[in-house]
């Protein structure tokens, strides 16, 4: 058991590419945790997606061994959090574990949305904040343009702050220091009932339910009958470790240490982050606040193209769900698209990586309908509704009326861009709350709908801005909006995949939009092919496919048989990305293109 004053518990703030990573990555092979040869270029972010996309979303910790320069060694557990606006819930659980934080700011850029948002969170579990100005080997480091911008926007004394270049190394001893000498040690009470906190659990291939803890008092052993107190169920631990990032089994963990446990506990699921674990003969008198359960906002409905491979992605949804209980999934039956399921996701980008995850690693073929966020539909019986498919509306005669979910988003960007910006937020029904200056960059703080921010909001501002826009959000409350839903028809046929709900002054120029683009994405056929958007009986928007004047093998004049069996075959490969309604076949990537709205 380390002593506490030997322990220093922290996180790494930043935004996106400010060099969170890189930064972990460097004190982990400072300190000695793994050898060269078992890094990998990012330790930290771990799964293939991540990777790829450059994200780190399931926060892992690791501990470090470091020997200080007043000669005691000190344990160090960098506690790593996710980066993107999806999953700040993440950031919050981890950073209660911890009594610091570094905040890393890129010296190129300067403070972004998500700099302010993840700070904000950690100013508001009291860590001790240190700040670190990343990237300074680049020309367009500005150190004292940034260090003016952390105290202005952010507010906290920046005359300390550490310069550093996590690619070349310069200055990450200092960091090494600053961690030991800045940030306070962990308090707790080794002789007291154990108490700890659930700070995340995730399944592993090898061991099971793998949960994270920290320790606030007493001690945690292998073979104690622990008893999670929010969840009410009693296990009996199996191991204690370490993470190095190697798991590392461990004879015990005391006050102010994080590490692992497992139990054999079943199910992700089972455990409800931010619980308080205890002695089950000894427990504890206090529950810790806990956290709030992160609740999905988006749903859409996902379903197999060929409706064989149904139970095939059931099982697949089930393994996803094992390592992420905030990805939910109820079976659904839609008339166009036959079984499926209606899933919820904590954003988009959450929504995406779990598409993904379905089709690369599962191989399978799916569909995936309009994502909506969930409205809270009033019946004129006095009863509430929550709403997740706009299939599902109710009969307006019913419909007293509807409340949709808001948000407050805090964009920042150069200030050139700030015209489009705001033009973007005003289509969007964004009402301004805010616009401030920190030298050449804006800040802006306006209140959207969810519903209008859900789709492609945040390609559009990045478009709009070049790609220097950040964006940050969190949702405020439910407001009664005059919402309808709308539907599409093709040929004659209501496409219930395809409806939305959409503000009534909107619905005309969506329906004509989607229409649009729907006569693009739908190949034309041996016949006419109406498509129309209505609300209720009434239709807004009409287009028409003109019918296909010959057969696709047509053009192979002469009597080349393996070249129109080579336009067949390729006919044929196309089919199975498509779907049939009634006589028309739309292809898969319809579903979800038809909504994206070009300017
Ligand atoms: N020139 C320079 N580039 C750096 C430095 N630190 C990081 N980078 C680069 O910046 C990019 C982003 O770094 P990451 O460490 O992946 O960023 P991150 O903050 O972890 O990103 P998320 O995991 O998405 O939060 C990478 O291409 C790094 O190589 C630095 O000190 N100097």
């Amino acid at each position: 058991m380390t002593p506490l004053k030997n322990i220093r518990n922290f996180s790494i703030v930043a935004h996106i590419d400010h060099g969170k990573s890189t930064l972990a990555d460097r004190l982990i092979q400072l300190t000695g945790g793994l050898t060269v040869r078992e890094m990998k270029s990012q330790v930290l972010d771990s799964m293939e997606i991540e990777r790829e996309r450059g994200i780190t979303i399931k926060a892992q910790t690791v501990r470090l061994n470091y020997k200080a320069k007043d000669g005691e060694t000190y344990v160090l557990n960098l506690i790593d959090t996710p980066g993107h606006v999806d999953f700040t819930y993440e950031v919050s659980r981890s950073l209660y574990a911890c009594e610091g934080a570094l905040l890393v700011v890129d010296a190129s850029q300067g403070v972004e949305a998500q700099t302010l948002a993840n700070v904000y969170q950690a100013i508001d579990v009291d860590l001790e904040i240190v700040p670190v100005l990343n990237k300074v080997d680049l020309p367009a480091a500005d150190v004292d343009r940034v260090k003016d911008q952390i105290e202005d926007v952010i507010g906290i004394d920046s005359s300390e702050a550490l310069e550093i270049s996590a690619k070349t190394g310069v200055g990450v001893d200092e960091v090494l220091e600053a961690i030991v000498t800045r940030l306070p040690a962990p308090t707790g009470n080794v002789d007291a009932p154990l108490k700890a906190l659930l700070v995340d659990s995730w399944y592993d291939a090898y061991l099971g339910v793998v949960v994270l803890v920290r320790i606030i008092d007493g001690t945690l052993k292998k073979g104690m009958r622990i008893r999670m107190m929010g969840a009410d169920a009693v296990y009996t631990v199996d191991q204690v470790g370490v993470s190095t990032p190697k798991k590392t089994p461990v004879a015990e963990l005391g006050p102010g240490e994080i590490g692992y446990l497992t139990a054999s506990i079943k199910e992700v699921a089972d455990t409800s982050v931010g619980d308080t674990i205890t002695d089950d003969k000894r427990p504890t008198a206090d529950i810790l606040p806990g956290f709030k359960p992160s609740v999905p906002v988006v749903f859409c409905g996902i379903f197999p193209v060929d409706a064989n491979d149904f139970e095939d992605l059931r099982a697949a949804m089930g393994k996803l769900r094992l390592n992420d209980a905030s990805f939910e999934f109820e079976m659904e039956t839609s008339a166009a698209l036959g079984f499926g399921f209606r899933c919820g996701f904590l954003g988009l980008l959450h929504l995406e990586i779990i598409r993904e995850r379905l089709e690369r690693e599962f191989n399978l073929d799916l569909i995936t309908t309009a994502p909506s966020v969930v409205y809270n539909i009033h019946l004129t019986d006095g009863s509430m509704q929550e709403l997740h498919n706009p299939a599902d509306m109710p009969d307006p005669v019913r419909i007293d009326h509807i409340e949709e979910p808001w948000i407050k988003a805090t964009i920042m960007a150069p200030d050139e861009y700030l015209g489009g910006i705001l033009k973007l937020c005003e289509e969007r029904r964004g009402i301004q709350q805010n616009l401030t200056y920190a030298g050449t960059r804006a800040m802006l703080v306006y209140e959207l709908p969810l519903n209008e921010v859900v789709f492609d909001f945040y390609d559009r501002l990045k478009s709009v801005s070049q790609g220097y826009a950040s964006f940050d959000y969190q949702i405020t409350d439910h407001r009664p909006g005059d919402l309808v839903k709308m539907q599409v028809l093709v040929n004659d046929e209501p496409v219930d995949a395809l409806s939305i709900v959409v503000h009534r002054d909107k619905a005309q120029t969506r329906g004509r939009a989607m229409c649009e683009k729907l006569k693009d994405l739908i190949p034309r056929h041996m016949f006419k092919i109406p498509i129309q958007a209505a609300i209720g009986g009434r239709v807004i928007a009409r287009e028409t496919i003109s019918a296909m004047r010959k057969d696709v093998t047509a053009k192979c004049y002469g009597g080349d048989a393996s070249r129109k069996r080579k336009l067949l075959d390729k006919q044929k490969a196309g089919k199975k990305k498509m779907r049939q309604f009634g006589r028309v076949e739309i292809p898969q990537e319809a579903f979800i293109k038809a909504l994206k709205i070009d300017n």
